[in-house]
């Protein structure tokens, strides 16, 4: 399918020689199985999808055969915009523009449509790209940092709610208004323009188009662009130094983050978070401007008609789901107005559980079958007999020693048959997501590891998660709804299975290398450190909350 295609551009000839573990090891200890699994193009399945062997890109070689792959991109991207503008037409949609007073989104679409959509995204992508050459590329793609300069520097100083969005406002009068210095107003507007944030109708005067509007208008984007802008982009441009100082990159007190605000050693970045009730707000409202947008609502785990999961025969026992770090508990309200038999219990940190809405909500009927309850997931788990421990947007917060310290608190908890499941990014081979969601994806991993030297995980390594966790744990799969960018990873606890795991196979050989040294390292070497971590964690956590 064209639409796979661009990964082509970063394909990788397989090595000569297999890497070495511990090489391999050094360069992601995390992600061993799956660094080595595409480097060396081995067939695997990952969420259900036949892999293919990487294979090295050939050149677009001029043929007067068949068309270059620039034609066919072209002629793709003019076939899949003409069907959606006909559809956008028949259904009296207005047309996408980035006029002042256009739809800042697009109208929902069905899935044929929406797809035509997403392949006119990602085959512009790649024209763009075959467009401007391999060098031309990288020398400006590496620029977009200063995008992001100009846009956090506007942003920062409020710029677009002082542009009227009915008219508009020369650039004398703007520099009024603001204590940004007038020559680095014009030039930081006249960047963003290039991205077509604000526009200059005639010399000298600033009006907004949509996508500056949203800025003026959305105090969530407001806050999103402020967090990525301002603390994760800080935070990434301090990677090179965390990597370098403290190559394992697992700890939660020496990323990115902390080189970036001094706090190396000293405290987990949620935990400097809490300590500005402002700052935490702002990365709050980020995340609720995230899980808001387009292939993250929690409808997708909560209608089964959407590919959400089934809870009919937990409902029918009049069983429990524990959401663990479920912040207010919207997930557990959607499901309870769903399922109106079963009980829910909502934890999470004291100060979040303080904060959220009382009662949780208006229906009765829902408040009253759920629980909110403070409680720390690096403690032992206290809902015994639960019939699901659910984590949502928690699990790839953590590298993994971590991740696995907090499904083994989960066992003194479990009952047999008891399901655990993992709401998250499931990354799939190279080239097998559609380009445009796999660099939400990517991107979405890179930013785990300048704040928090996390990941996003494949199957291959959430099934080693739990298996490093415990081999009661046995893994069911992954499945992902359509549309959706989470995936829903699912084990279930049967204790039996430790009992019978093959002797053939101990605990150590069981496990990815990478895994099992991570795993063990935080209680059996480095318990103190991370205890010490763990209990600084805790304090401040609302403040990332929604
Ligand atoms: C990224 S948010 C995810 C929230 C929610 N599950 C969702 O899907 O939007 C992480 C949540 O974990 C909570 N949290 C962080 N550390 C925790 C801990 N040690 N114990 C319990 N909850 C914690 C935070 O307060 C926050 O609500």
């Amino acid at each position: 399918m064209a639409k796979l295609k661009l990964s082509s551009w970063f394909n990788r000839s397989p090595p000569s020689t297999t890497p070495a573990d511990s090489e391999t090891k050094k360069q992601n200890r995390h992600s061993f199985s799956a660094v080595s699994a595409s480097l060396l193009g081995k067939n695997s399945a990952t969420n259900g999808v036949a892999v293919s062997p990487a294979q090295p890109s050939k050149a677009d070689t001029a043929s007067t055969q068949s068309p270059s792959r620039m034609v066919t991109l072209a002629r793709e991207i003019a076939r899949e915009t003409e069907k959606l503008e006909a559809y956008m037409k028949d259904n009296n949609m207005a047309m996408p523009s980035f006029d002042v007073d256009a739809p800042a989104d697009f109208p929902k679409l069905p899935d044929d449509i929406q797809k035509s959509r997403r392949e006119i995204i990602c085959a512009t992508k790649e024209l763009g790209l075959l467009a401007h050459g391999p060098r031309e590329s990288v020398r400006w793609g590496i620029w977009e940092f200063l995008d992001v300069m100009a846009l956090t520097t506007l942003n920062h100083y409020g710029i677009a709610k002082l542009v009227p969005v009915d008219s508009s406002i020369t650039l004398a009068e703007l520099q009024t208004k603001t204590t940004l210095d007038p020559i680095n107003l014009a030039r930081l507007l006249r960047l963003a323009m290039t991205n077509g944030i604000f526009c200059e109708p005639k010399p000298g005067v600033i009006a907004h188009t949509a996508a500056s509007r949203v800025l003026a208008e959305d105090e969530n984007m407001q806050a999103w662009v402020g967090f990525n802008g301002e603390d994760i982009f800080r935070a990434s441009g301090h990677v090179v130094q965390a990597l370098k100082t403290y190559p394992e990159a697992t700890s939660l007190t020496r990323t990115g983050f902390q080189f970036a605000f001094d706090t190396v050693d000293k405290e987990p970045m949620f935990a400097t978070f809490g300590k500005d009730p402002e700052w935490a707000r702002r990365m709050g409202r980020a995340m609720a401007s995230l899980t808001g947008g387009e292939g993250y609502e929690p409808s997708y785990f909560v209608d089964v008609d959407k590919g959400g999961y089934d809870l009919t025969d937990v409902d029918a026992a009049g069983g429990t789901f524990v959401d663990i770090g479920g912040s207010h508990g919207f997930m557990c309200v959607d499901l309870a107005a769903k399922y109106r038999n079963m009980k829910f219990v909502v934890q999470d940190l004291p100060k979040t559980v303080d904060s959220a809405p009382k009662p949780i909500s208006a229906d009765s009927q829902i408040a009253e079958r759920i629980t909110m309850l403070a409680h720390d997931f690096f403690t032992e788990q206290p809902i015994k007999g639960a019939d699901v421990y659910y984590f949502r947007w928690i699990i790839h917060n953590y590298s993994t020693p971590y991740a696995v310290r907090i499904l083994k608190n989960l066992i003194p908890a479990l009952k047999p048959g008891a399901r655990i499941i993992i709401n998250d990014h499931c990354l799939r081979e190279p080239g097998q997501e559609n380009p445009w969601d796999e660099r939400v994806m990517r991107r979405m991993d890179a930013v785990m590891l300048a704040l928090l030297n996390a990941q996003e995980r494949t199957e291959a390594e959430f099934k080693d998660l739990f298996k490093a966790a415990g081999d009661g744990f046995v893994f069911k799969g992954v499945r992902r709804p359509e549309g959706c960018r989470m995936s829903i990873v699912e084990a279930v606890w049967q204790p039996d299975a430790a009992a019978t795991a093959p002797a053939a196979e101990p605990k150590a050989a069981a496990v990815q290398p990478a895994a099992t040294a991570e795993a063990a390292a935080p209680e059996e070497t480095k318990a103190e450190e991370t205890k010490t971590e763990e209990t600084k964690v805790e304090e401040p956590k609302t403040a990332e909350t929604k």
